[in-house]
């Protein structure tokens, strides 16, 4: 593979996730230079010794020509000036280990304090955007950014400056050193970059419109990989699986294809490039050449020496060059995705803090909507009393679960008002609100830990009995026994049912006076629901209950139903009341009674 095109298959790789279009490259750039600005001073320090380095890794270049000089002189050898020389050599090498080794120890501590400001500003932003953020980007993209980001800097903030210093202050600290011998010294040591440079061009011509083809095809091959795994089990069940690896083939052939067209007819011109900048062409031309310059009398061997010694220098920062630029590419790309991280709109705090009167909830009109155009919520009115259940019902996407969220503020209302205790939810600070207000929604997440690291998430504080106690009472603490070790089982794996049981007695444990419970049976089986089922009425004494379930038995003694539809509530009342009116609630009641006596 041609170095152009498998630089190009890289840049491919990242450009599949995360190279930016040329218009946001200079976006990328300032996001980039913003990222590193607190260790930009240290960054600079480092290249300042690194070009220093540069230049005292050519003494060994001139001693040499010094020495040859000495040695080619006629008469007898001047031992002690051979010696000063010999020393010029080592002291020359070591000082340019020593500067380049402190540079590059100075942008690694650099690099460490960086990636530690970087995470400690992602866990600050993330902790104050709102809840909802959290269910619409999922934690592997967080992670990705968090973590393959961040490692994408290292490189170009712990080695990049350094190497690139070093490979732009050595040829030209060495160039100017031949000029000072003789300017056709410089002008032969860099003879062949011309042909590179040109042959290079003719290589990339197209070079974007090829990565854009390229980037298209790797995204054809991915999502026919991404559409085999995912689908793998429907796919196999319905015999379909030579179907679907045939379409894996024929992305995969296409792209071989279009890569090898592409890659061919640079094969020959990439070897030659390569060749006009490899250490024995370059070393050959220069020898030639000083040959002839010393016969015309223009310079001295000693001085031919020189010419060559720096000549061979070329070839490797011309190389280290090029792949700079492409990893400059890479963490920049990484630096607009930080960006956006740390950029995300956090939730609004209130200061000073409201408190809440009491824990009566009341929804003033609300109106919500996700992507600012249609609203979700169209002007709901809701009072939930204190020591009450209010389950809330409705046909899938009415907006039950939007509502839902909206009393712990995963989103803020984009009209009305949510209150709690006469004070609207967006005049109380966090901290507070959650002392008020607790969930158990739909995906219930369970950290890794123990079974009472789980429970005991909703106050950390509390004490061995405390989290039995509030196991028992959401009906978990028998299967928390039947575990081989007990509450203190590290990530034990719960059905669905299980896990809500779980995060109720969290929920309990948390003890706040407002509850919000979607779909809290969703996973349950008929046994667990019924656990599930007697876990909430423990929960509800004293609280104000707000409940989502599609089981309608399950709410059927519940103080309040709410019937939602398309975003307004369409029926209320108990459901002795509801089946009366002979509205939506008894015709979901009826359908399901149906449905479960078959
Ligand atoms: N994160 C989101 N971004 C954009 N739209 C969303 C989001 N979540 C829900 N919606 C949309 O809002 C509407 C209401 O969804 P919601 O989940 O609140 O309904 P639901 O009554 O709880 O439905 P279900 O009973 O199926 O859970 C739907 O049209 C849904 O597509």
């Amino acid at each position: 593979m041609t170095a152009v095109a498998e630089r190009g298959t890289e840049a491919a790789n990242s450009a599949r996730t995360s190279t930016p279009p040329a218009r946001e490259a200079r976006r990328a750039a300032e996001a980039l230079a913003e990222l590193r600005r607190p260790v930009s001073w240290r960054i600079r320090l480092a290249m300042a010794l690194a070009a220093v380095g540069a230049l005292a890794a050519l003494v060994p270049f001139a001693a040499l020509a010094e020495l040859a000089e000495l040695l080619l002189a006629p008469g007898p050898v001047d031992r002690d000036a051979v010696v000063t020389v010999a020393w010029f050599v080592v002291a020359g090498i070591g000082i340019r280990g020593l500067l380049i080794g402190l540079a590059l120890a100075i942008t690694h501590f650099a690099d460490v304090d960086l990636q530690a400001v970087l995470r400690r500003r992602i866990v600050r932003r993330l902790s104050g955007v709102p809840l909802g953020w959290f269910s619409e980007n999922s934690s592997g993209a967080v992670r990705k950014v968090a973590q393959n980001d961040i490692a994408d800097l290292h490189h170009l903030v712990a080695h990049h400056s350094v190497d690139m210093t070093t490979a732009v202050v050595l040829p030209l600290g060495g160039l100017g050193y031949l000029c000072w011998l003789d300017w056709r010294l410089a002008l032969l040591a860099v003879g062949t970059l011309p042909f590179f440079a040109a042959a290079y061009a003719w290589m990339m011509r197209g070079y974007h419109e090829k990565m854009a083809e390229m980037n298209t095809a790797h995204g054809r091959i991915s999502s026919a990989v991404v559409e085999f795994v995912s689908g793998i089990g429907v796919v196999k069940a319905f015999g379909r699986a030579r179907r679907a690896h045939e379409s894996y083939q024929r992305a995969a052939e296409a792209y071989g294809r279009f890569f090898a067209d592409w890659v061919r007819p640079m094969l020959r011109l990439e070897a030659i490039s390569s060749m006009l900048i490899s250490a024995p062409v370059v070393g050959l031309v220069s020898a030639l050449g000083v040959v002839w310059f010393v016969n015309q009398g223009w310079i001295t061997p000693a001085e031919a020496l020189a010419g060559v010694l720096v000549a061979l220098v070329i070839p490797t920062t011309v190389t280290a060059l090029s792949f700079g630029g492409e990893d400059r590419r890479v963490a920049a790309a990484a630096a607009l995705r930080l960006r956006g991280l740390l950029d995300t709109p956090v939730l609004p705090v209130a200061s000073p803090s409201r408190k809440p009167a009491d824990h009566r909830v009341t929804l003033d009109d609300v109106r919500f909507s996700y992507d600012g155009s249609t609203d979700v919520l169209r002007g709901v009115s809701l009072e939930l009393r204190p020591g009450t259940v209010t389950a809330l019902v409705g046909p899938s996407g009415s907006g039950k679960s939007t509502l839902a969220t909206l009393l712990p503020r995963f989103h803020d209302v984009t009209g009305g008002a949510v209150r709690i205790g006469g004070v609207d939810v967006r005049d109380i600070a966090p901290d507070e609100l959650y002392r008020w207000i607790g969930f158990v929604l739909q995906d219930v997440a369970l950290v890794h830990g123990t079974v009472a690291d789980n429970i005991r998430l909703g106050r950390p504080d509390a004490g061995h009995d405390e989290v039995v106690a509030a196991a028992t009472a959401a009906q978990i603490h028998q299967r928390i026994t039947e575990l081989p070790g007990g509450y203190d089982t590290v990530d034990a794996q719960f059905s669905g049912g299980e896990a809500q049981r779980i995060a109720i007695a969290r929920a309990l444990l948390a003890d706040t006076p407002v509850l919000v419970l979607d779909e809290a049976t969703a996973f349950a089986d008929p046994e667990s629901e019924a656990a599930v089922q007697d876990a909430l009425s423990e929960l509800a004494a004293g609280r104000t209950l707000l409940v989502i379930a599609h089981r309608l038995r399950t709410i059927a003694s519940a103080d309040q139903i709410v019937v939602l539809d398309c975003g307004v509530v369409a029926e209320r009342g108990t459901h002795t009341e509801l089946l009366a009116g002979h509205g939506r609630y008894a015709a979901l009641w009826a359908a399901q009674e149906e449905d479960s006596n078959e």
